[in-house]
């Protein structure tokens, strides 16, 4: 006995034998962990490269530098349908994922009465959702039974009488589209006096980013942020969009194990940051919550439970943050994808301008409704979609505790699963050439595609389920007015400078859009 505790003592008294069994201690947690993520796993038969079934920190490092959407769609390419992009992290890219992942989920033994302990769906991955605990819950964050209060407060702001008003005569999206095509007008008539017969060059990106941002301010706060008036972002807007890698690196860093330390970050060097926002909130809401009762706006629905459900100023002030970037950013995004799309494929610019401008004579008889009825565009705008889907991944769900079924396989309890919109509309086994821009493909019924190779139901950029997008009637109506105005009103073209203008983007899971420079001008009409 005191032979063993002679050999510890000369064992630890030596700093070299100290250190070299820290260190091996060291190497052995991660290796062995390694090595049961290889071979042990619930998700180890699943196909992927051996780094990420093996090892968080590829996919973090991608996520953290925006480059994983575009890696998850090459791995797609190599591995198939379902690709493992973490130890327990799986992206799919078949239809029937969409359907098993995010629908309701159906009764079932125990779980009968949906009370609070049963998963009537499958809840959003908090690692991609809430950096911190004590953070205040939007609708987008929101647990099941919140976030079905907060739908059904929200939803009339989405009907179709709220979505008639402003967009039809004097109605706020009207407004703002006369204003965005009389401003570039005046940019492409330049000195004063000219007719502005030459056009001019502009970055259309920042143009619908600043028509976007000023419609979701009249939506959601009652006022513009003045963006296009000052050709410039609001600084609160600037800020907002300012925050999106760093919210990527967090979701890499928890991603990691480290939410300690996202705390540590955001209650020191994020402090600055917050109470900066906190304060331009403050005044937005502020002006919002003095307005009239009973407005028809986006954020009505909720202000009238205020006091029944004691909403906070926190809570509000997330709620109209969250609908602001989420209604705008989107759109801008969907706005800039599209033209460069048509611009750079110009036979499907000359087939929409040729509808538009038969259908229309006068600019003040294109409204929604009227746009509706156009199916080229309608197309244009479902293949915009396809190919450049504003949301491109970070959909993440968590499998509940028994497993489930997805898309054909069974999935234990607890792993990631996600349909990452970027992979699955750029997926051969849903599309026929997934990486060309032609809208025809949806001018067919949903049957003829398929029997053509392109499913439909594969691109739901607006996610899908319950929980999928309230805006979406909301969206198609901006992106038929707008886009069919400035086909109207303008001919483009692309400039050399913004060619493959998609691939060169990092995503955060939202773009981080490049300018789109573009030749445009007035279409001269007698
Ligand atoms: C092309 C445009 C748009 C796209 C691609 C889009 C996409 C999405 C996606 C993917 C989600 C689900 C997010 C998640 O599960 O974490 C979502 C939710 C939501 N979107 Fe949109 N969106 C668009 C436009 C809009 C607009 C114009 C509004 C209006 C303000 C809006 C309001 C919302 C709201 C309130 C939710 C939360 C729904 C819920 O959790 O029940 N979106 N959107």
């Amino acid at each position: 006995m005191s032979g063993i505790r002679d050999l510890l003592g000369e064992a630890i008294s030596h700093p070299m034998l100290v250190l070299g069994s820290i260190l091996v201690l060291l190497l052995t947690y991660p290796l062995t962990t390694a090595l049961y993520n290889l071979f042990l796993h619930p998700l180890h038969r699943f196909p992927g490269p051996l780094l990420y079934a093996a090892s968080p920190y590829p996919w973090a490092i991608r996520h953290a530098l925006g480059t994983s959407a575009f890696h998850t769609e090459r791995l797609h390419a190599r591995y198939g349908p379902v690709v493992r992009i973490g130890p327990n992290h799986l992206s799919f890219t078949s239809p029937a994922a969409w359907r098993d992942a995010y629908n309701a989920l159906p009764p079932r033994p125990g779980n009968k009465a949906h009370g609070h302990w049963s998963w009537p769906e499958m809840p959003k991955s908090k690692t991609f959702t809430s950096a911190t605990d004590d953070q205040e819950t939007s609708i987008l964050q929101a647990e099941y039974y919140e976030h079905g209060r907060l739908r059904r407060a929200l939803a009339p702001g989405f009907a179709d009488a709220a979505l008639k008003r402003w967009t039809g005569p004097g109605g706020t999206l009207k407004v703002h589209v006369d204003l965005l095509v009389e401003k570039l007008k005046g940019k492409c008539r330049g000195d004063e006096g000219s007719q502005g017969g030459e056009g001019t060059v502009l970055d259309m990106e920042k143009w619908y980013g600043w028509t976007m941002f000023d419609i979701g301010g009249e939506l959601v706060w009652g006022r513009t942020f003045g963006c296009l008036d000052k050709e410039e972002y609001h600084p609160w807007v600037d800020f907002l969009m300012g925050t999106l890698k760093a919210a990527a690196a967090m979701v890499s860093i928890i991603y990691l194990g480290g939410r300690g330390l996202v705390r540590i970050l955001f209650n020191t060097v994020g402090q600055k940051s917050i109470e900066t926002l906190r304060k331009m909130t403050e005044e937005i809401l502020t002006y919002r919550l003095g307005m009239e009762e009973g407005r028809v706006d986006l954020f009505e629905g909720l202000l009238k439970h205020r006091d029944e459900w004691n909403l906070s100023f926190e809570k509000l002030s997330t709620s109209g943050l969250v609908m602001t970037m989420g209604g705008s950013e989107t759109l801008a995004s969907s706005l800039s994808g599209t033209t460069y799309l048509l611009l750079e494929n110009p036979s499907t610019w000359k087939k929409l301008a040729e509808e538009v401008r038969t259908a229309f004579t006068n600019a003040d008889d294109i409204t929604v409704k009227a746009t509706a009825q156009l199916p080229y565009l309608t197309a244009v705008i479902n293949e915009g979609f396809r190919m450049y889907p504003p949301v491109v991944a970070d959909l993440v769900r968590v499998v509940p505790p028994e497993g489930k079924e997805i898309a054909g396989h069974f999935i234990a309890g607890g792993a990631l699963v996600e349909v990452q919109p970027w992979s699955a509309n750029h997926s051969a086994d849903n599309w026929v050439d997934p990486w060309t821009f032609n809208p025809d493909r949806f001018l067919v019924s949903e049957e003829e595609a398929r029997a053509a190779g392109n499913i439909f139901e594969a691109s739901q950029i607006f996610s899908y389920g319950p929980r999928n997008c309230l805006g979406r009637n909301l969206a198609y109506a901006e992106m038929r007015l707008i886009l069919a105005r400035l086909v109207f009103e303008f001919d483009m073209e692309l400039q050399d400078d913004s060619h493959d203008w998609i691939m060169q983007q990092k995503t955060y899971p939202l773009w981080d859009r490049l300018p789109l420079n573009v030749h445009i001008k007035p279409v001269m009409r007698n």
